[in-house]
């Protein structure tokens, strides 16, 4: 192999455009309805599969069943649909003929926990082949018989293949043009009209969903790769000015000053509010609830951590936990701080061994220091599964 085939960088690879097939009846899998329209742990099978691919390919075609061309446009968005054929390969042939760029991924819709490293793997090998598929190596010992062994099988050489098998566009049309039969896949179509087929690694997890029970195996594979945890921080600071108590956490505190600010200057709850906004990437409470709004005016802070909350539930995150601490040496925070994540506890809707509430002073020494106000700091947790 010439050594600049080796030095390709991604950029260099082809245009490609993948081809999911996904006319197929699903007879295998059962369960009422073709197997690439039902839901894995949230996210339809064939919108599992399409969603791989993004960033990766120039476009994508998926091929279906004509009476099913509404439901997979709602799981393949900006997809070109073409209607497929009888048999795999009748599909496959299908979508070729719409293929324009210089290679093309052929991918079983059945296929939804495929990952960027096989695909990577099989679009750098059609730098230097004109085909390429990901298998893994058999490992288990291999016999032949029916209710008896009859004999045993040597492994050494036999792959388990997966797809996406990958091909420059025009030698594949024309090995399916000079294919007469049924093939099992499109390495079988190429290797008999004589091309070179690269063996990339696959990997365990791309398993194809056939009988019912590989729904479980697929929902296992994808749970913790779905999982989204969230980390997200607040910091707020509000100065003293008259009055005769603080409002700290959503309680109130009797304290020889007030805070001042255009809500009720809950420097504690607003940091909270922050860190939930910032865990959602949702800028800060001020755009939220801006302070030129003469609504928000002297408003029980509780409003808007309860907004945050909502957002980020309503984006399907639970809350893990809150950890705020306020920065002040007046008033003592210890005294109120069960009452403190009591009402924060209420306001979120979470248990109080989930919210952490404590102190510190910053031992006389500047602003919170002086005694010119209060400043507070918190991280939240945000966890999808
Ligand atoms: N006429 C067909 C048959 C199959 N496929 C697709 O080829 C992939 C692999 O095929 P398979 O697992 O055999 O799917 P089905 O044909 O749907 O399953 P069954 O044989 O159990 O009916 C699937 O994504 C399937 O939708 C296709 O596009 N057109
Ligand atoms: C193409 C394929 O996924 C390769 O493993 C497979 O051959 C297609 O499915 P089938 O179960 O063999 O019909």
């Amino acid at each position: 192999m010439p050594l600049e085939d080796t030095m390709r960088e991604p950029s260099d690879r082809p245009d490609a455009t993948v081809l999911i097939v996904a006319a197929g009846r699903g007879q295998r899998a059962g369960g009422g309805m073709p197997k690439q329209f039902r839901d894995l742990n949230g996210t339809p099978i064939l919108a599992r599969a399409v969603r791989a691919f993004a960033g990766r390919v120039a476009r994508v075609i998926v091929v279906v069943h004509p009476d099913d061309r509404a439901q997979a446009a709602m799981m393949a968005p900006g997809a070109t649909l073409i209607d497929g054929g009888a048999t795999r390969g009748a599909s496959v042939r299908a979508g070729l003929a719409h293929v324009e760029t210089e290679t093309v991924l052929i991918h079983d819709a059945a296929r939804p926990c495929v990952q960027g490293p096989v695909i990577d793997a099989v679009l750098d090998a059609l730098t230097r082949c004109p085909a390429a598929a990901p298998a893994l190596p058999v490992t288990d010992a291999l016999w032949r018989g029916a209710d008896r062994v009859a004999s045993v099988q040597d492994r050494a050489g036999l792959w388990r293949a997966q797809t996406p098998q990958g091909f420059r566009t025009a030698a594949l049309r024309a090995a399916h043009d000079a294919f007469a039969g049924d093939a099992a896949d499109d390495v079988e179509v190429a290797l008999a009209a004589g091309l070179d087929v690269e063996i990339v690694p696959g990997h365990e997890d791309n398993i194809k969903i056939t009988g019912p029970e590989d729904f479980a195996r697929a929902a296992r594979i994808l749970e913790t790769r779905d999982m989204d945890i969230r980390l997200g921080n607040g910091f707020d600071v509000h100065r003293f000015g008259p009055g005769d108590h603080v409002v700290l956490c959503g309680v109130t505190v009797p304290h020889g000053r007030g805070l001042q600010g255009h809500s009720d200057a809950d420097v504690g709850l607003h940091t909270i509010t922050d860190a939930i906004y910032g865990a959602l990437a949702e800028g800060d409470i001020g755009r939220h609830f801006p302070p030129s709004d003469p609504q928000w005016k002297g408003t029980d802070s509780a409003v808007f951590l309860a907004h945050a909350v909502t957002l980020a539930r309503g984006r399907g995150f639970t809350i893990g936990n809150v950890d705020a601490t306020l920065i002040c040496e007046e008033p003592k925070i210890g005294p109120h701080a069960t009452a403190m994540r009591t009402r924060v506890g209420e306001i979120m809707d979470l248990a109080i061994d989930r919210i952490s509430v404590k102190a510190t002073t910053t031992e006389r020494l500047g602003f919170a220091g002086r005694g010119e106000g209060i400043a507070c700091l918190a991280t939240v947790t945000l966890v999808k599964a």
